[in-house]
């Protein structure tokens, strides 16, 4: 373990898909690592659960195996990651913030804006670090694109960004008990998947922080929404159009930047770290390709800047600062506003 960089406790609440792939990948040794991960302790709702999750997916080492109350007041813990379903992240980290911990919690970071600026008040008045884990904010592929659009402005003035994320998932078909079904956990596709679209857009955007203006519709089953359509438009006139649906899987998603001077094409999967972007310059006969490796899926970076905001006493990230994540759940609030999507809690 380099004693050159910081070290950070992790307990890790759930055993489902997100935090298995979260507690493989900051165990992957890198030798480019700017923090020291340990995973410490794990929560579930069955004992069970947690000693296979932690013989599976932190083999080698004993990870305390807890309820998620236990790895809240574990002493040896210095953050939780919350990997449960929407509907339970407001309570979690308002838990763990009431332990003194730190918070790295899954997307879409609370149901509503609302609860989000709830955590938030908790957590400054606690005084601990709190994240919504966007990961899409910390691939470098993305500070790369930033940095070409924005600060090079490569293809001049971005105008226009169009994201589609399309997962095939055969909502009727699944149990009932499913997060990607059941209203009552925070179900459908713009909280699960929309919310990659609107980040895509957002960042190819630029780095305004006002609230744009916002067209949206959606496609409802069963109280869930299976498609969600939005357009968000900004005063000079920048817009993007934001697409989500569990229908059908499109080709490999798709993200287009258009800007005066010429387009980038974001190429891959861009739920997860997308291994290209090309930079279509207009009078160019071929475009220009900008590619990106990485080991595992990518959550260490994410994480890694987490340790270092901690040991650097911050109680924000300035990737993902607490006035986004509200600004991006107060948009997903209005796209449902629109569109018709509510959850049962929210009256
Ligand atoms: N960043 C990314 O790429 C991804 C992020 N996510 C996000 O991670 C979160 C969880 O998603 P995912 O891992 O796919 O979900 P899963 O359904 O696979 O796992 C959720 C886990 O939460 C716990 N849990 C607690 N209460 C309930 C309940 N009532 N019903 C179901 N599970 C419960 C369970 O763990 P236990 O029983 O051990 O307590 C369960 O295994 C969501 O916020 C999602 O948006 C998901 C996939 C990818
Ligand atoms: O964040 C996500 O990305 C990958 C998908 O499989 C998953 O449903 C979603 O939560």
């Amino acid at each position: 373990m380099a004693a050159d960089k910081p070290t950070i406790r992790w307990g890790i609440i759930a055993t489902g898909l997100i935090a298995s792939w979260f507690a493989a990948d900051i165990s992957i040794p890198r030798p480019d690592a700017k923090a020291n991960h340990i995973i410490q302790a794990i929560g579930s709702s069955s004992y069970d659960k947690g000693k296979k999750f932690a013989e599976t997916h932190v083999p080698g080492k004993s990870p305390t195996i807890g309820t998620y109350e236990e790895v809240f007041a574990n002493p040896e813990v210095d953050i939780v990651y919350i990997g449960t379903p929407h509907a339970f992240h407001k309570q979690n980290c308002l838990d763990a913030i009431k332990h003194g911990k730190h918070v790295l919690c899954e997307k879409a970071f609370a149901l509503n804006a609302a609860e989000a600026r709830e955590v938030f008040e908790a957590a400054a008045e606690k005084g601990v670090f709190v994240m919504e884990a966007m990961w899409t904010r910390f691939f470098p592929l993305v500070k790369s694109l930033q940095h070409l659009l924005h600060t090079d402005k490569v293809i001049g003035e971005v105008k226009r960004v169009f994201c589609d994320f399309g997962l095939q998932q055969d909502i009727p078909a699944l149990p009932a008990g499913s997060r990607l079904k059941d209203p009552a956990l925070g179900a459908g596709s713009l909280l699960d998947i929309g919310i990659y679209s609107l980040t895509w857009g957002l960042l190819g955007l630029g780095q305004q922080t006002e609230m744009p203006k916002i067209v949206a519709s959606q496609h409802l089953v069963d109280g869930v929404d299976v498609a969600s359509a939005v357009i968000v438009s900004f005063p000079q006139g920048q817009q993007g159009i934001l697409t989500s649906t569990t229908f059908a899987k499109t080709p490999r998603s798709f993200c287009r930047i258009e800007g005066t001077k010429g387009a980038v094409v974001v190429e891959g999967f861009v739920a997860s770290a997308p291994a290209s972007y090309a930079v279509h310059l207009d009078g160019d006969e071929e475009p220009k390709k900008y590619e990106f490796e990485r080991i595992g899926k990518g959550f260490y970076w994410e994480a890694d800047a987490v340790a270092v905001d901690i040991a650097a006493g911050r109680k924000q990230s300035e990737v993902m600062p607490w006035a986004e994540t509200i600004r991006v759940l107060s948009i997903l609030d209005e796209v449902r506003r629109q569109g018709g999507a509510r959850f049962p809690m929210e009256g």
